[in-house]
C-alpha cells in the first residue's frame, strides 16, 4: 500500500478491525515510509480494510468481535485476548531475533507480558500502548482549564491502563513550572479530572461501541519513532526493573526498541497508588498464567 522500503514493515495484526485499520489509517496519513502488511484471521475483512483506506477513507466499516463492551472492564478480556495473543505468537514464528512488537489489545499491560513470554524476544522488543492515550486525554483535558498549549504541558498518566491508573501531579510541569502552581488550578479537586481522564474510554464505547481513532494515532506515531530511531519520550508498557512488572511507565522508543526507562519523582500518595497499580497488574499476569488454554486439536 505504502511505498515499499526495505527492512521497513510494519505488520497490523487483526488489521481488519477498527483499531489496526485507524492504525493502518494514521501510518498512511502521517507519511511513515513503510511496506504495510495487514494480517487478520478473517482474510476478507482485512482485504475490506485495506480497500476501504487504498480509498482515503477515515472511517472503517463496523466489525465489533474482542473489544471492550460497554461497562466491561479490560480485565474481562483477559482470557479471550490471551488465547488470541499466543495464536498470533505461534502463526508469527519464526520471529525475527531484531522483531519489535508493539501490544494494543487490552488488558494491554498483562497482554504485553503475555506476548514477551510467548514470543521469547528480549523484554525491551516488546512493549505495549499503555497510558500514552491516557497521558494525551490527560494534557487536553488541563490545555483547556488553563488555556496553555497541550505540548507545553508535562503531565503523565501512569501504571495501569485501566481504573487503576493514576496522574503523577507533583512531577507534572508547565515548562519547568510545577503545575499544580498554576492559579487556574487552585482549589480544583485533582481526582475529578483523572477520573473524567479515565472514563472517557467508556464513554467513547457507551456511545459508538468502540474507540479506535485515537489509538490510531498513538500506535502509528511509536511505529514511526521505532523505524526513524527518534528515542521521543512516551508513557508506554515496558518492562520495569524495579517493579518486576510490565507497567506504563516514561521511557525512550526507538529502532531497538525502548532503550531507557526513566525515574519519576513521586510523593507518598502517588507511590501508593503505583503500587496498588502494579499488584493489581501482577495478580492479572498470574490470573491470566493460571487459564488454561482452550485445546486445539
Ligand atoms: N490500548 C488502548 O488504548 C486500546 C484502545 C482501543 C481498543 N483497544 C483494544 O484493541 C483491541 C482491538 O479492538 P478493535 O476495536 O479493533 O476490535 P475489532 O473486533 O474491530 O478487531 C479485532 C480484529 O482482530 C482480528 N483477530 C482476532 N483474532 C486474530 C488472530 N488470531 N490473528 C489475527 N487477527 C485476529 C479479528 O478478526 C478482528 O478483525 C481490543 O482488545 C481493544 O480492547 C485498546
Amino acid at each position: 500500500m505504502a511505498p515499499r522500503v526495505p527492512n521497513k514493515r510494519i505488520s497490523v495484526i487483526g488489521g481488519g478491525g477498527m483499531v489496526g485499520a485507524a492504525t493502518v489509517n494514521a501510518l498512511i496519513l502521517k507519511g511513515v515510509a513503510a511496506e504495510l502488511l495487514i494480517v487478520d484471521v478473517a482474510p476478507k475483512a482485512a482485504e475490506g480494510q485495506a480497500l476501504d483506506i487504498a480509498d482515503a477513507s477515515s472511517t472503517p466499516p463496523g466489525r465489533p468481535s474482542y473489544p471492550q463492551k460497554p461497562g466491561e472492564p479490560r480485565s474481562k478480556l483477559l482470557g479471550t485476548n490471551k488465547s488470541i495473543m499466543n495464536d498470533i505468537c505461534t502463526q508469527m514464528q519464526p520471529i525475527r531475533p531484531d522483531m519489535k512488537i508493539l501490544v494494543v489489545a487490552n488488558p494491554v499491560d498483562v497482554l504485553t507480558h503475555i506476548v514477551w513470554q510467548s514470543s521469547k524476544l528480549p523484554k525491551n522488543q516488546v512493549f505495549g500502548s499503555g497510558t500514552y492515550l491516557d497521558s494525551g486525554r490527560l494534557r487536553s483535558q488541563i490545555a483547556s482549564m488553563i488555556d496553555v498549549h497541550p505540548q507545553s504541558i508535562n503531565a503523565y498518566v501512569l501504571g495501569e491502563h485501566g481504573d487503576r491508573q493514576f496522574v503523577a501531579w507533583s512531577a507534572a510541569r508547565i515548562q519547568n513550572t510545577p503545575l499544580l502552581d498554576h492559579p487556574k488550578l487552585k482549589g480544583i479537586e485533582l481526582d475529578s479530572i483523572r477520573q473524567e481522564v479515565m472514563r472517557k474510554a467508556y464513554a467513547i464505547i457507551e456511545a459508538k461501541r468502540s474507540t479506535y481513532f485515537g489509538i490510531g494515532m498513538c500506535s502509528a506515531t511509536i511505529a514511526e519513532s521505532v523505524l526513524n530511531n527518534t528515542q521521543e519520550v512516551y508513557p508506554l508498557v515496558h518492562w520495569v526493573e524495579a517493579h518486576q512488572a510490565y507497567i506504563s511507565w516514561p521511557c525512550t522508543v526507538g529502532s531497538n526498541g525502548v532503550d531507557q526507562s526513566f525515574d519519576v519523582p513521586l510523593n507518598e500518595q502517588e507511590q501508593k497508588a503505583l503500587g496498588v497499580a502494579v499488584a493489581a497488574i501482577k495478580d492479572m499476569v498470574k490470573e491470566a498464567e493460571s487459564i488454561e488454554e482452550p485445546r486445539k486439536d
